[in-house]
């Protein structure tokens, strides 16, 4: 299966379990990976034949700005069940990394592949 990926999506949101995180926005990546049969669209240069990734981009800006979750498992869920839910994509898997200051500057980061249905 083909494959198109969006790769290094930052966006700004309220996250995390401790009081000054519902204060604070702080900055989450996302990556997302995408299995898709990618000839249509090159047969044709048709769009609608294929998936979108500015729309998709949009979709997920738009998701995650608007949320205030405090588990990013909780986050990846919900993202990836409204991408499933908006979007013709047979699977996904979708990286979300958090900045932490656990040991020096380190990197949160969980990854979950979801199929349609
Ligand atoms: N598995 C998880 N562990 C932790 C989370 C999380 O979302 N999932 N969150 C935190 C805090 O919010 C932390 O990121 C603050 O730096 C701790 N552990």
């Amino acid at each position: 299966m083909d494959k198109i990926f969006l790769n290094d999506l930052s966006i700004d949101t309220i996250i995390g379990i401790y009081d000054w995180e519902r204060q604070t926005q702080q900055t989450l990546t996302f990556d997302l990976e995408m299995d898709w049969d990618i000839q249509p669209a090159a047969a044709t240069e048709d769009i609608s034949k294929t998936l979108d990734y500015g729309a998709i981009a949009q979709t997920i800006v738009a998701f995650v700005k608007a949320s205030e979750y405090q588990l990013i498992e909780t986050l990846a869920e919900d993202l990836s069940a409204m991408l499933l839910a908006q979007y013709p994509i047979p699977k996904l898997k979708l990286t979300l990394s958090k900045p932490v200051a656990l040991h020096g500057q380190n990197t949160a980061r969980i990854v979950i592949e979801r199929p349609r249905g």
